[in-house]
């Protein structure tokens, strides 16, 4: 297990150019009436990827999902997988299965009949079929529970029969839509670690729905952010969260502190700007702005320091206010700070220690200060 991190870091088939997407999304536009769920989107997915496609409620995710299954057809584009347009091929000659919210278990079967389901409908040799379902009752570790009913089990238990039943088939592609949705947060952890591995055991090639962007941070190798239908940003999730490659991205994901101004100055590899609040702000930036473009320095709240003195950078990249709210997590504290222009600053520290001393109180006086590589700079 030790060298699963090992291989996962290394495995980025999208950085080769000489590497064949697995499944691709041609200029993909679905429509329902007069309205577009899907617009003329391209995506392209690699074979044993977990890839994940996050956004908010209603920006298209499961029509993605829906047209790769084929319950749905696009309206223009086309979808190709393993080579193979899927134009015209019906659900079940797909080399995909689908993994629904609810789960959809058959009350009244045996947790080893939920299982055997498809693969009876399929015609299997009976001898074949016990064997398949004894291999996945053991891949999810459920060997116990086979007789038992879908009533007699936990959520978390339900939701390992619905894997193991969407596996039983083998299929390539195993498409997952909110598949934790309905354990609680401690099961839905151990659970997201549980899909990790299982991916990388049988080789899979996962696309997953979620509106939860923890879970898509901890279980996918790359993570598509939707809005309205269209992807803003197809990265890992290392790159979307330091490297948010705009406002919607920065501010969707995670917390952010978002600084407006206008550039004032440039030099190689950094800008220089002034916020409408007036902080002079210096900040590493790969891209070139013309003097005077509007744009947003979104700072991440663990980026962001407070001191009780004033910086010796002052008073560049730092703004004095005082602390306004705070937010104890046990792991780690926010602090609200309401800067003296007004506006209010995330800022959060690690309790790495049981008890500090002098800890910082409300109302209290401070510094904010951040380096000059602690932020990315957007257009606005
Ligand atoms: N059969 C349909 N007829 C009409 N409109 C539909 C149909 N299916 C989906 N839509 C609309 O298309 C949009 C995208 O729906 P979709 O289910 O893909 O969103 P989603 O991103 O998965 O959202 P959620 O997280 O809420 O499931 C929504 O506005 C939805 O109302």
């Amino acid at each position: 297990m030790k060298s699963l991190g090992s291989i996962r870091r290394a495995f980025a088939p999208w950085t080769d150019p000489a590497s064949k997407p697995f499944i691709s999304f041609r200029n993909v536009t679905k429509r329902f009436g007069d309205f577009t769920a899907v617009d003329d989107l391209s995506l392209n997915i690699y074979t044993r990827e977990f890839f994940a496609l996050l956004g908010a409620s209603g920006c298209g995710k499961s029509t993605l999902l829906r047209m790769l299954a084929g319950f749905e057809q696009p309206t223009s584009g086309e979808i190709i997988l393993d080579g193979q347009n899927l134009a015209g091929i019906p659900p079940y000659r797909r080399p995909v299965n689908m993994m629904f919210q609810s789960y959809a278990l058959f009350p009244h079967m045996t947790v080893e009949n939920n299982i055997a389901f498809g693969l009876k409908q399929d015609g299997m040799p009976k001898a074949d079929m016990a064997e398949r379902v004894q291999q996945m009752l053991k891949l999810v570790k459920l060997e116990k529970f086979a007789k038992r009913k879908p009533h007699q089990l936990s959520g978390g238990q339900r939701q390992r029969v619905a894997l193991a039943r969407s596996l039983a088939k083998r299929p390539k592609v195993l498409l997952l839509d909110e598949p934790l949705g309905a354990l609680d947060k401690k099961l839905r952890e151990e659970t997201q670690f549980e899909l990790m591995d299982l991916q990388q055991e049988l080789g899979l090639t996962f696309v997953v729905v979620t509106h939860d962007q923890e879970e898509a941070m901890t279980m996918a190798d790359r993570i598509a952010v939707m809005s309205h239908g269209t992807v803003v940003q197809v990265a890992t999730p290392a790159e979307i969260y330091e490297a948010p490659n705009s406002r919607f991205v920065a501010d969707f994901i995670g917390d952010v502190n978002i600084f407006d101004g206008a550039l004032t100055g440039a030099e190689a590899g950094f800008v220089q700007l002034e916020t409408t609040g007036g902080i002079p702000i210096r900040m590493m930036s790969p891209d070139g702005f013309a003097k005077g473009t509007r744009v947003a320095v979104a700072i991440r709240p663990e980026k962001i320091r407070i001191g009780r003195q004033t910086p010796a950078h002052a008073p560049m990249n730092t703004a004095a206010g005082e602390i306004w709210d705070i937010g104890y997590l046990g792991d780690m504290t926010v602090f609200h700070i309401r800067l003296k222009n007004g506006q209010v600053i995330k800022a959060s520290t690690l309790n790495a220690v049981r008890a500090v001393e002098d800890p910082l109180g409300y109302d209290q006086e401070v510094w904010i200060s951040f380096g000059d590589d602690a932020g990315v700079v957007l257009k606005d």
